[in-house]
């Protein structure tokens, strides 16, 4: 019997299916992972924004958590919306006590509509709990701004963040440039400690980038969990965010969501 390949997504519920847990396990699913997940929280939400967020209580992540742990070892596990300082110590101590591996931390911070994902106060624990537990971490430019406390504008400002965020113990810094509006292409930076590749693409223009970083660290995810190089899963889930985006699905009234099919579809030569 074939082995079949795990992930696990640590993230928030959005009731819309574009971001969040959703995204991760769509994600997982075309890329052919098993996926399982532990919510942190719901949001209630649609492209428009987001409309209210309960968080769970303690005992819920923790229960999802052991219940994972007891029986089913994930080969890769990601993050995304933690919320608070309260949420993200228990999450990093699970990692801890399982031994978690080939973990990809996306630091969300704020919904694209403005909303705040992640309290203000929980910034010092997700850098002093989480990211030294991380192989890769996938910040997007205001969140690196956050984590590091400095401005960024040109390139050289983007590998001195790079940099201070290698310092902060993830072993690979993806630093996603979407949000770099005003340009043509869309330019992220891979570093591992010791070299700077720069990965550019072309800026699709869409208004339909609802989930684009969930799903991006979740197929990240999924190339680590087969047992994929870093650069391998990265090289990969930027061609599936790509096709996501360049596919995508059409509808709601603001944000729509990303296309999950489209990358499968293209390889499965399947039209859209
Ligand atoms: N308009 C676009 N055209 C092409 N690629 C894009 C576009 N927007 C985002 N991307 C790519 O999608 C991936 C996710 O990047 P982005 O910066 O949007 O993440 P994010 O802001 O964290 O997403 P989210 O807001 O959903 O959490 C990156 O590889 C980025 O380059
Ligand atoms: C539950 C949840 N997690 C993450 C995001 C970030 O995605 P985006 O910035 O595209 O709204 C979100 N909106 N909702």
């Amino acid at each position: 019997m074939t082995r079949v390949v795990k992930a696990l997504t640590i993230a928030g519920s959005d009731s819309g299916g574009g971001a969040g847990i959703q995204a991760d396990l769509k994600t997982f699913q075309e890329l052919g992972v098993y996926g399982m997940s532990a919510l942190t929280a719901v949001t209630a939400q649609n492209t428009l924004g987001v409309q209210a967020v309960y968080p769970l209580e303690s005992e819920a992540v923790t229960a999802q958590l052991d219940s994972i742990g007891a029986d089913l070892q994930p080969d890769a596990v990601k993050t995304g919306m933690l919320f608070s300082s309260e949420i993200i110590r228990i999450v990093a101590g699970k990692i801890r006590q399982y031994g978690w591996n080939s973990l990809v931390v996306d630091p969300v911070m704020v919904a694209k509509g403005g909303s705040p994902l992640l309290q203000q106060e929980a910034v010092r624990a997700l850098i002093a709990e989480l990211l030294p537990l991380a192989l890769v971490v996938t910040p997007n430019i205001p969140e690196a701004e956050i984590l590091t406390g400095m401005t960024i504008s040109g390139l050289p400002d983007r590998e001195r963040a790079a940099r201070l965020l290698h310092a902060m113990g993830p072993q690979y810094v993806v630093l996603k440039g979407g949000h770099d509006d005003g340009t043509s292409g869309v330019l992220d930076l891979l570093y591992d400690g010791q070299e700077f590749i720069y990965m550019d693409g072309p800026r699709i223009a869409t208004r339909h980038t609802h989930g684009t970083g969930c799903t991006y660290s979740a197929a990240i995810a999924s190339g680590l969990a087969k047992g994929n190089t870093v650069t391998e899963a990265i090289s990969t889930a930027k061609a599936f965010i790509q096709a996501a985006i360049e596919d995508s699905l059409g509808f709601g009234a603001g944000h729509g969501p990303t296309n999950h099919f489209a990358y499968g579809n293209r390889h499965r030569g399947i039209l859209p």
